[in-house]
């Protein structure tokens, strides 16, 4: 193999100074006109830390508070697992559970308060949102509507998990989080179109490219990209650099209909661990300054050849196929599932052996 066929491997250092101030209650205090209205928790308690970290959690059962996630199950013959309760072979490990009436009761009140000032909620850490555990609220979105939504949706989350353990993570002069102080954003919730977010690289105070965030095929975007960037680059230029620390970042805004405004959705750190979506992070790495500072760059969007490439979902990991889904709630389907499966088996099995007598 030649030489030639060989991609350098561009090494893009990121300092902690860089990613603290990615972190929300940071950037968005430089620009406040241009994010939602949010509320900012800062320095949360150790107990509350705790009980996101912990595995599954004990909703708070509040007597003057009514929640669907507390409301006591009546029993049925479909919901009585009773027989499984008394499994003599179960271990059951008794862990001290964090309890949010117990443990950080001032806390869960602000929360309260928080969401009845806001009314629903998109929450996120210092730096990510729970984008990944969607699935375990019914409106599999981010909406908060209540409280317990909260705990559940940071709780099963594991980028919110990454902001409490790693979140220096690769940077150049150390990843310990020792004396980290943790906040908790609560943003009032607006139903965003994805098609119209967007994330912009910006290297050395100049834009070098900017993709759609959300990488589905939508056939109107193409003929709005020239309207898209000139926004873009007012607000990189005339608001952002002006008062950012850094020079090197990676924002993402949103420009709703009728494309005269355009809002912030997040500023993340010019690093390889930010999602570099239709790009790739050596291509980034590897555009060259503008010419006389005449700013051109590309901005790249989905279209209708190359959708295929990202037809899987996103957080698909988190996933599972409704046949499970279905089974774990039925035993009926649970012996028709595995008597599936054996048969699939056997099959599979049967389909191999007569492979190899072939081969032989
Ligand atoms: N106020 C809001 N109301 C409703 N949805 C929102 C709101 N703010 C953000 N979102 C949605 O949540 C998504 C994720 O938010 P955000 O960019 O803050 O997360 P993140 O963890 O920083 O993501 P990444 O890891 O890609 O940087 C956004 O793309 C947007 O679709
Ligand atoms: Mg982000």
């Amino acid at each position: 193999m030649s030489s030639q066929e060989y991609t350098t491997f561009i090494d893009i250092p990121v300092t902690r100074a860089q990613v603290e101030h990615c972190s929300y209650s940071f950037w968005s205090s430089l620009y406040p006109k241009y994010v939602p209205k949010s509320i900012v928790l800062k320095s949360l308690p150790k107990k509350f830390i705790q009980y996101l970290e912990q595995d599954g959690i004990k909703l708070p059962q509040e007597e003057n508070s009514r929640s669907v996630y507390t409301e006591e199950i009546i029993r049925n013959e479909d919901n009585d697992y009773s027989d499984w309760e008394d499994d003599e072979d179960t271990a059951t490990e008794f862990v001290q559970e964090v309890e949010p009436l117990i443990d950080f009761p001032e806390l869960h009140q602000k929360l309260k308060d928080a969401l009845n000032e806001l009314g629903a909620v998109a929450p996120k850490l210092n730096w990510s949102a729970p984008r990944d555990a969607t699935w375990i609220l019914p409106n599999n979105t981010m909406k908060c509507n209540e409280v317990n939504e909260l705990y559940l949706l940071l709780n099963a989350s594991n980028y919110i998990m990454h902001d409490l353990q790693r979140a220096f993570k690769g940077c150049v002069d150390g990843d310990d989080i020792k004396g980290l102080k943790f906040d908790l954003v609560l943003r009032q919730w607006c139903d965003m179109n994805p098609a119209l977010e967007f994330r912009v690289f910006v290297k050395n105070a100049h834009i070098v490219g900017a993709t759609q965030r959300d990488l589905n095929y939508y056939d109107y975007l193409d003929e709005l990209s020239d309207t898209f960037k000139d926004l873009i680059d007012e607000i990189v230029h005339d608001v952002v650099l002006p008062k950012f620390p850094d020079k090197s970042f990676v924002l993402d805004v949103y420009i709703p209909r009728p494309f005269n405004k355009i809002f912030i959705v997040d500023i993340n750190p010019f690093a390889r661990k930010t999602d570099s979506l239709l790009f790739s992070w050596n291509e980034i790495a590897a555009i060259a300054p503008p010419k006389n500072d005449v700013e051109d760059y590309e901005l790249r969007l989905v279209t209708r050849h190359n959708t295929g490439r990202f037809a899987s979902k996103e957080h698909s990991e988190n996933h599972v196929p409704q046949d499970l889904v279905e089974a774990s709630l039925n035993p009926e389907a649970i012996r028709e599932l595995t008597q599936k499966w054996k048969e699939l088996l056997s099959q599979q099995a049967k389909e191999e052996s007569s492979d190899s007598e072939n081969e032989t």
